[in-house]
């Protein structure tokens, strides 16, 4: 098969930008499906094995994140890594834009990926943040956010590295949002390998009755009932 380089397969053909951004609206996710084929993702599971390519090992429950571990890249990131991060950032700047104003923030994101990293360098926000997460059977990620300093790019992505039901079971991506004064909403984000899924940070702006509110979103990874799970996390601000 042939490999489909990563900025072909992002650009306006390849992926339904419009949809992707009418379900973040919608829903503060989006799956783009088959963002990586099999082989790319084997690939980045080889990946894991290099103490040379990574500049921190987490081992989750030392933090009481969960179980499992994961590790932060170093720059300079593996050219796919790199590549994801570039393409997909001037995607979702627009949507980020339209979020910010929403919500009534006065932060704007640049079109290109390299002069919000410039932002995030001159703030001491120096370290790369993609990672490659690894889980066992019986492992699990606690929900959270990922946020690592004052500058904040509203978006993340995650790619499932990973086949469900040949390679683990169980391990789910799930997501929930707290809107004001109600109970936190789960959701279970249904992922096949390759496929990944563009979701909020930290807050995304919801439509009501009485005007734009802003609900507070987090996600995780239900158990692990058998196998091996891999995860890339692509996250667009670095951290401090
Ligand atoms: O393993 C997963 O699906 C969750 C990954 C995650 O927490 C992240 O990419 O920030
Ligand atoms: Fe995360």
């Amino acid at each position: 098969m042939m490999v489909v380089s990563i900025a072909n397969k992002v650009s306006a053909m390849a992926i339904d930008w419009q949809r992707i951004s009418d379900e973040l609206g919608a829903r503060g996710y989006a799956i783009i499906p088959s963002l990586l084929q099999s082989t790319q993702c084997s690939a980045l599971v080889d990946l894991y094995t290099r103490p040379d390519l990574f500049r921190s090992r987490v081992v989750m429950s030392r933090h009481g994140f969960g179980r499992g571990e994961y590790q932060y890249f170093k720059y300079p990131l593996p050219d796919l890594v790199a590549s994801l991060r570039r393409t997909l950032y001037p995607q979702l700047a627009p949507i980020a834009n339209r979020w910010n104003e929403l919500m009534g923030s006065v932060v704007r994101y640049p079109h290109e990926h390299e002069e919000f990293i410039a932002r995030c360098h001159a703030a001491g926000q120096l370290r790369p943040t993609p990672l490659l997460l690894q889980y066992e059977a019986d492992d699990y990620n606690c929900l959270h956010q990922d946020l690592y300093g004052e500058h904040v790019f509203p978006l993340q992505v995650a790619t499932l590295l990973s086949q469900p039901g040949r390679d683990f079971s169980g391990g789910e991506f799930v997501l929930t949002e707290q809107r004001p004064r109600m109970q936190s909403r789960a959701e279970v984000v249904p992922l096949e390998q390759g496929d990944a899924v563009v979701f909020a940070v930290h807050h995304r702006p919801v439509t009501g009755t009485r005007g734009i509110y802003r609900v507070n979103m987090r996600h995780g990874v239900s158990r692990l009932r058998s196998g091996h799970r891999h995860t890339l996390g692509v996250i667009f601000h670095d951290a401090t």
